[in-house]
């Protein structure tokens, strides 16, 4: 579990408008410049902007140790779905990461357990990291809440498992209770959901290292604070200051270092 690498991941959602995300992208790109590269090397870092922004941040970011990815996509390579992006489209434009089954979505369109999973079977079928969220709608008992994740991962994992599709995913447990609020839940309780999350992800896709990242109102101070119960973290609001990812950089790099 130490060895894993730990992981900052920054959804934009649909806060920023086109202008305003790359102007995010290149303060995040001197907050990265501004630290030493060793510092940084050992850790996992993506962006995740709407899909018009995606071309010009691939750009923008090329040349840092950020990896750039979208916030959805569809469970088809090709077709007639209108509206709708391509795995294959993200891939050959340049993305890495693809995020599947956030709270937003499974909520607001109707995202269903059996859509989730075809989504991570086609991330990973083009060669994308799903960034898979899982959470409970409200707190309950940690047991339960740990219970009802596995159910949604194991559910998510089922279609790649059974097409034999293998290769990293990153979980983000987001209770969805604690999206969009003033504080993250309490550590003590999403530390012990991680692991059972890291645990089951790492029987089931037992060639990947398996990493279970935090989101959900998560901010500077959460990671020292969460220790090594996170592999890292899933930012939303609390990542729009700059200077506030930079010094949850410095806390990663901190941590990252007493492995
Ligand atoms: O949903 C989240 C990240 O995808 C978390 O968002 P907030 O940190 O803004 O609550």
């Amino acid at each position: 579990m130490s060895q894993r690498k730990l992981t900052l991941g920054v959804s934009l959602k649909m806060y920023f408008g086109y202008r305003q995300t790359l102007d995010w992208c290149r303060q995040i790109r001197a907050e990265i410049g501004r630290r030493p590269h060793d510092a940084l090397s050992a850790l996992e870092l993506f962006v995740l902007p709407s899909f018009p922004a995606l071309a010009p941040v691939c750009e923008l970011l090329a040349d840092t140790p950020i990896g750039v990815g979208a916030q959805d996509l569809h469970w088809e390579d090709a077709g007639a779905f209108t509206g709708e992006v391509s795995g294959a489209l993200l891939r050959e434009m340049g993305c890495r990461y693809v995020e599947v089954g956030h709270a937003e979505r499974r909520r607001d369109f109707g995202e269903s357990d059996e859509r989730v999973a075809l989504k991570i079977a086609a991330a990973l079928r083009n060669g994308l990291t799903p960034v898979l969220c899982v959470g409970e709608a409200r707190q309950g008992r940690p047991a339960q809440t740990i219970e009802l994740c596995l159910t949604q991962l194991e559910a998510a994992l089922e279609s790649a498992l059974t097409q034999r599709l293998s290769g990293e995913v990153i979980v983000a447990y987001e209770p969805q209770w604690a999206i969009g609020g003033g504080a993250p839940a309490p550590v003590e309780e999403t530390g012990a959901v991680c692991r059972a999350l890291a645990r089951r992800l790492q029987q089931l896709l037992p060639r990947h290292d398996g990493r279970v990242i935090y989101g959900g109102s998560a901010g500077p101070g959460l990671l020292t604070q969460a220790g090594p119960a996170f592999d890292g973290l899933f930012l939303g609001r609390f990542a729009h200051d700059p200077a506030a990812f930079g010094a949850i950089l410095d806390e990663a790099a901190q941590q990252q270092e007493r492995k």
